[in-house]
């Protein structure tokens, strides 16, 4: 039976993406490949973070209970999961979801692009600011497309010119949805619309994790 290591499941209203702002349910996994400088569910990642181990019928259940069709899969890296291609080829079958995995931009995305109806991809890039893009596949960036999104947080001047070489270079704005979104509280947001404006940035979305304006931006579960 596939199982997953979850840490947290809950219902909120998503607020990141390009479905920012709809209510989503929200499957947690444990444990991560890189150590972002800014992460911001760090405690997830631990080797000691208590975690269930979770079957995909109990996720199936749990997400057809709350009556929510959007369902996004986050960690910690939730592609590390041993089976994770067994959680999103059963939630595949369930048509009336819209499933979207976020994902670090290291774990390669080919494995799982042959499913029918597969979930939506917000891949980040990981930009000098997070002192990880040295793990970045950017041959995954081939495996998106308009159902997908590429995005790059930002943490001061250098992650945004780095960002803008990244999406001229592999002109990311034609093939998917591109966003910039502010490390918390670390950047002058007001920075980032002077970059986006001075470089006429057509086609990439600005976005501010929503939940952190709405609650306590430590509390976990929202
Ligand atoms: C916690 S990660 C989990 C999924 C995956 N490991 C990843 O990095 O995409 C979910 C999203 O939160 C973003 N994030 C983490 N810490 C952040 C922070 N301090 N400010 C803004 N976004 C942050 C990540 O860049 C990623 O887009
Ligand atoms: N409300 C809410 N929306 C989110 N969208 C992506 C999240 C994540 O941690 O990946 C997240 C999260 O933690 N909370
Ligand atoms: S990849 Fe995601 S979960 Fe892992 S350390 Fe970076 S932001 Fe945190
Ligand atoms: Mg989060």
């Amino acid at each position: 039976m596939a199982n997953y290591k979850v840490v947290e499941i809950f219902s909120s209203i998503n607020g990141e993406g390009k479905r920012a702002g709809q209510l989503a349910v929200f499957i947690r996994m444990q444990g991560c490949n890189l150590n972002c400088r800014y992460c911001d569910t760090a405690w997830a990642n631990e080797e000691d973070c208590r975690y269930h181990w979770t079957s995909t019928e109990e996720i199936l259940e749990l997400i057809h209970s709350m009556g929510i069709k959007n369902v996004t899969i986050t960690g910690g890296e939730p592609l590390l999961q041993k089976d994770i291609g067994v959680l999103l080829e059963n939630l595949a079958e369930e048509k009336e979801l819209h499933v979207e995995i976020e994902t670090n931009g290291s774990v390669d995305l080919k494995p799982f692009l042959a499913m029918e109806n597969r979930p939506s991809f917000t891949m980040d890039y990981k930009l000098p600011g997070s002192e990880m893009e040295a793990h970045m596949l950017t041959e995954n960036f081939s495996c998106l497309d308009q159902r997908d999104t590429v995005k790059f947080v930002v943490a001061g001047w250098e992650d945004l010119v780095r960002a803008k070489a990244v999406i001229e270079q592999f002109d990311l704005t034609k093939q998917c949805s591109v966003y910039l979104s502010p490390v918390y509280g670390e950047i002058d947001l007001e920075e980032i619309v002077y970059f986006m404006k001075r470089n006429c940035m057509n086609g990439v979305t600005m976005q501010l994790q929503m939940h952190k304006i709405i609650w306590d931006p430590q509390l976990r579960g929202v």
